[in-house]
């Protein structure tokens, strides 16, 4: 029997993503598609790629609206998605696009979302340790934020092998869609095209808690994060630089080890050849991630690069990664490694 998902942010970007890559998946029948300003509104109109669902029309994003479904993915913006997730009941699976229940720590979230903090639900980046057994049989999944994706498969083998010192350094990269489809003056293609910017600069993006959270987690210790974020020209993608000081001892040759046992048997991590670096043109679309590690021998420091599409293993393919491990499901079901180049 088909698994009846409803998706409420079917305007947005994340909710577009979704609903491309749930249309591509064999056991989901898509129900109840939601908006906000767009509600009563076509999805051809808004998303003219799903030619698919082109004549369904939007619904308000109310409980009655999402009822009745085995899943409802929530792509709203951060803090809207609590009062929605705690009317839809125990038995549904609500898959969370947004930051609500990612952090644990209360006062990390009141820091850097300015509200009261709604709770922490099994998180969805299952190639952390411990990742998968939370999410099987999950009724309630967290999703990550893009970037925290991006950096913590970038350093978490560094972490979990214990050759680097807890403290990162992190700039990353990320095209336009990461800022969602909602117009912002910084977002015009005039400011953007042509252009590379950083935004967030010292320690100001609510993504930082989150990266600390899962590499402290991996480490066993509170990983010390610097990350700086970047705008860059181009829709899609991020392309994350790590690096952190390697532990004495360390190798090229024992970095290299610990990424290839780390990644041995990840169906979306690819850990390149040797030489081989990561590109988001390689990843647009799919939801593979794209991982090399060097060791700088000359400082002394691990550098680990990463490439994901943002809004496909940033967002929604991990969303139904997560979701396919939490209903039984084989884990890449509808999900795919192919990217699109050129
Ligand atoms: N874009 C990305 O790369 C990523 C996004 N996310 C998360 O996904 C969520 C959605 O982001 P994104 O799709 O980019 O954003 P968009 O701005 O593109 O879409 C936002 C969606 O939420 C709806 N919406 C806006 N305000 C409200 C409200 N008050 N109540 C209910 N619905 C509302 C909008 O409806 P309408 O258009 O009809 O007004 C639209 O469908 C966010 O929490 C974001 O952090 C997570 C990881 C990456
Ligand atoms: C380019 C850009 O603006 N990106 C967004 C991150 C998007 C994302 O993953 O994050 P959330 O789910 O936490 O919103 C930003 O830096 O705010």
């Amino acid at each position: 029997m088909a698994v009846r998902a409803a998706v409420a942010g079917a305007s947005g970007y994340a909710g577009g993503e979704v609903l491309r890559l749930l249309l591509a998946h064999p056991e989901v029948e898509i129900g109840t598609l939601t908006g906000n300003s767009n509600a009563g509104q076509r999805l051809g109109a808004l998303q003219p790629h799903l030619f698919p669902l082109a004549d369904r029309v939007l619904a308000e994003t109310t409980p009655e609206a999402l009822a009745g479904h085995d899943v409802v993915f929530l792509a709203l913006p951060h803090g809207q998605s609590a009062a929605v997730a705690e009317q839809l009941g125990p038995d549904v699976l609500v898959v969370d696009m947004g930051a609500d229940f990612r952090l644990n720590d209360p006062a990390d979230w009141e820091r850097f979302y300015g509200s009261p903090h709604a709770g922490t639900w099994p998180y969805g980046l299952p190639e952390l340790p411990g990742a998968r057994a939370a999410l099987e049989g999950s009724k309630r999944i967290a999703v990550p934020g893009c970037y925290p994706t991006a950096v913590s498969l970038a350093l978490y083998p560094a972490y979990a092998a214990q050759i680097a010192e807890p403290e990162a350094v992190i700039v990353a990269a990320s095209g336009t869609s990461g800022a969602g489809k909602a117009p912002k003056p910084h977002l015009l293609g005039s400011e953007v095209m042509g252009s590379m910017s950083p935004y967030g600069v010292g320690g100001g993006h609510r993504h930082t808690p989150e990266m600390i959270q899962n590499l402290s987690a991996v480490a066993g210790e509170r990983v010390a994060v610097s990350f700086t974020p970047t705008l860059a020209p181009m829709p899609r993608g991020i392309l994350a630089t790590c690096s952190a000081k390697a532990v004495a001892g360390v190798t090229a040759e024992s970095v290299r080890a610990a990424y290839e046992k780390a990644y041995a048997d990840e169906p979306f991590v690819h850990l390149l050849p040797e030489g081989q670096w990561p590109a988001t043109a390689s990843v647009h679309g799919s939801n593979a991630v794209q991982v090399q590690v060097a060791y700088d021998e000359a400082v002394g420091r691990i550098i680990a690069i990463s490439a994901i599409d943002n809004l496909t293993k940033g967002t929604a393919g991990g969303a139904l990664q997560s979701m396919n491990i939490a209903l039984g499901l084989d884990e890449s079901t509808g999900l795919t490694t192919i990217g699109v180049a050129p």
